[in-house]
């Protein structure tokens, strides 16, 4: 990575722009080849095997697929949250009810989502999470995670912090996201593990 000059802010669109690049390169066979692995490594992790609610999200597009992972998630008996994106940016939640309980939203700009259809629990609601996986488009050793510029998980992150709530962390990322160095921003959280579909990385935050 060497679009670290420079403010962090500038530095992270330039970093933003190079990975959506690459994961747009990706093929189909590549993203559901990764979308299976992604699932085997998430659901073998000890935090992820010992959680009674997860708060995870739907990928769309060449995101990392976790399709694969809420419905082997479901089927352990999880409870699976998952995020509804306010007119603000913030996030309110949905419990995740299989794959015909989701309906595809399109917002002004934004890339089209797919969020659950029933009822919505609050902003509050994913304080009930064990495990936060989350999106993102890479993070680097210390933990420093990227996502598309909306800000929502740093406030997710930040909710969690001021409610004393601490569950585990989790960004899901193709293996050549995880890098030395990111831009950091004062308000930006670091996560607690990063799950590609070739293993575990786990920092010290
Ligand atoms: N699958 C998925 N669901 C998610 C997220 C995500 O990253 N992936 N989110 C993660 O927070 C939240 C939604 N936040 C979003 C933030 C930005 C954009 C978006 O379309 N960004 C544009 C760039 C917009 C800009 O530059 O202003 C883009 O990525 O092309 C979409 C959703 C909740 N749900
Ligand atoms: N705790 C917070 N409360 C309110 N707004 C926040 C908070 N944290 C970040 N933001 C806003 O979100 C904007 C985008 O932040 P940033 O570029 O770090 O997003 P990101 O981490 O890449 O995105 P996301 O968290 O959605 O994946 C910031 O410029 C800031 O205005």
């Amino acid at each position: 990575m060497d679009h670290v000059a420079g403010t962090a802010h500038d530095g992270k669109r330039a970093v933003r722009r190079d990975l959506l690049a690459v994961r747009a390169a990706l093929s189909d066979d590549e993203v559901t080849e990764a979308a299976a692995a992604l699932a085997g490594q998430a659901m073998g992790l000890p935090e992820v095997a010992a959680a009674r609610t997860v708060a995870a999200y739907v990928s769309v597009g060449h995101e990392p697929g976790t399709l694969a992972l809420l419905d082997a998630l479901r089927e352990r008996g999880v409870r699976v949250l998952l995020p509804v994106l306010r007119e603000d940016d913030d996030l309110d939640w949905g419990t995740y009810e299989g794959p015909g309980a989701l309906v595809e939203t399109e917002r002004a700009g934004r890339m089209r989502l797919r969020e659950p259809a029933g009822e919505r629990l609050g902003r509050e609601a994913v304080l009930a999470a064990d495990v936060v996986l989350l999106p993102g488009l890479a993070v680097d050793a210390r933990g420093v995670r990227m996502g598309r510029g909306g800000g929502s998980y740093d406030r997710v992150l930040a909710r969690l912090a001021a409610a004393g709530a601490d569950p585990v962390p989790v960004v899901l990322l193709y293996g050549h996201e995880v890098v030395g160095e990111l831009p950091v921003e004062p308000h930006d959280r670091p996560v607690r593990v990063a799950i590609t579909p070739e293993g575990v990385h786990r920092f010290p935050g």
